[in-house]
């Protein structure tokens, strides 16, 4: 059975972790890892990605933009996993539940890139209903979320094991969260958002919440419903209308889905018919990065889309 070889830049931090996390029961890819001193030479990691098959990037958005061009000079195929290219012309969008063709185009692409945790809820809320004309694209929504610390990176991981920080924080307080763009972008939203997220005291696990006014929360749900099942998706479900999960009643909770690479998505709704609330609930380590990432990998090298998506 044919191997796959690939190089994840950013070997060592919390999304290349998880990555080498799920890929090392993978049947048919092999992580080429670099010496932990030699993780910041050129030249030894364009020695790495003239060999692999794809390099994955887990690193800051500078160092990212600057090792996409030195995979591109030497032809090697690129996934990455920061905010860098996530709207840019010349690369795929990694979410391959986002519309028809996507999944093709990651599968013929050279440079992908892998969806933020937080977009990638409300996206998946939001395009359907945009592109089934149910919500309007100049609709100005209000957008809340609340993740895990572990979406911070090691820095902030590092401040919550310390036990030096707060239960419960909100913050984007400048408008400008770097989610927002590519939000609007792929679910087709032109008036801007107000994005306004939180970390919670807890490793993983997010929810992403879209309260509406004046919308019927039972077509919602079935054109979410329709939209995901018509195209049987496997990792996106869409729960009953108004349920809310029995091992969080009478709450939902941003957790139960940690280590899966799923997106559970619910719609709440008045019985007025007039006021609708959707959620996403997923992992940010998960569907919302690693787990994303290696579906990514697994459509780009044409194998099975689920092998290893998960950690148990
Ligand atoms: N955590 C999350 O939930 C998500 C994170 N992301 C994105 O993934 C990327 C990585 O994030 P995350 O894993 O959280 O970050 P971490 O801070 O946990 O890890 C980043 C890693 O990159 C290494 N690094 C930094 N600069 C360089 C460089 N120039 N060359 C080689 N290695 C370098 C760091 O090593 P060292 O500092 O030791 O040199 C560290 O190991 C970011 O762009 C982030 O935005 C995406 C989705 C979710
Ligand atoms: C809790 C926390 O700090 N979360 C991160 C987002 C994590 C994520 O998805 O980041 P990328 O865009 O890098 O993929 C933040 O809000 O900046």
């Amino acid at each position: 059975m044919k191997k796959y070889q690939i190089f994840i830049d950013g070997q060592a931090g919390t999304t290349g972790l998880q990555i080498r996390q799920r890929l090392a029961s993978h049947p048919q890819i092999e992580v080429v890892t670099i010496d932990h001193d030699k993780r910041r030479d050129a030249d030894a990691k364009l020695e790495l990605m003239r060999s692999v098959d794809v390099t994955v990037l887990c690193l800051p958005d500078d160092a990212a933009k600057e090792t996409a061009i030195q995979a591109r000079e030497v032809g090697c195929r690129v996934l990455d996993a920061s905010s860098a290219h996530r709207t840019a012309n010349d690369w795929v969008f990694g979410m391959a539940e986002l519309a028809k063709g996507q999944r093709e185009a990651i599968a013929k692409a050279s440079a992908v890139s892998n969806p933020g945790c937080y977009a990638t809820g409300a996206i998946l809320l939001l395009r359907p209903l945009i592109d089934a004309g149910l919500l309007s694209s100049d609709r100005e929504l209000c957008i809340n979320a609340v993740s895990g610390y572990t979406g911070g990176g090691t820095k902030m991981v590092e401040r919550y094991q310390q036990d030096d920080a707060p239960v419960y924080a909100a913050y984007g307080l400048g408008f400008d969260h770097k989610h927002i763009p590519e939000i609007q972008h792929w679910s087709g939203l032109q008036a801007r958002p107000i994005f306004q997220p939180a970390v919670g005291s807890y490793d993983q696990g997010m929810l992403v919440m879209i309260p509406l006014q004046g919308a019927n929360g039972v077509e919602l749900q079935k054109a979410l419903s329709d939209y995901y099942q018509g195209q049987g998706e496997q990792f996106v479900q869409v729960l009953p209308y108004n349920e809310i999960p029995a091992d969080s009643a009478p709450f939902i909770t941003p957790h139960g889905l940690n280590g899966s690479n799923r997106a559970e998505l619910q719609v709440y709704g008045a019985s007025s018919g007039k006021q609708a609330l959707l959620v996403a609930k997923l992992d940010n380590l998960g569907k919302g990065a690693s787990g994303a990432a290696v579906q990514n990998l697994n459509i780009m090298l044409g194998l099975d889309e689920g092998l290893c998506t998960q950690i148990d």
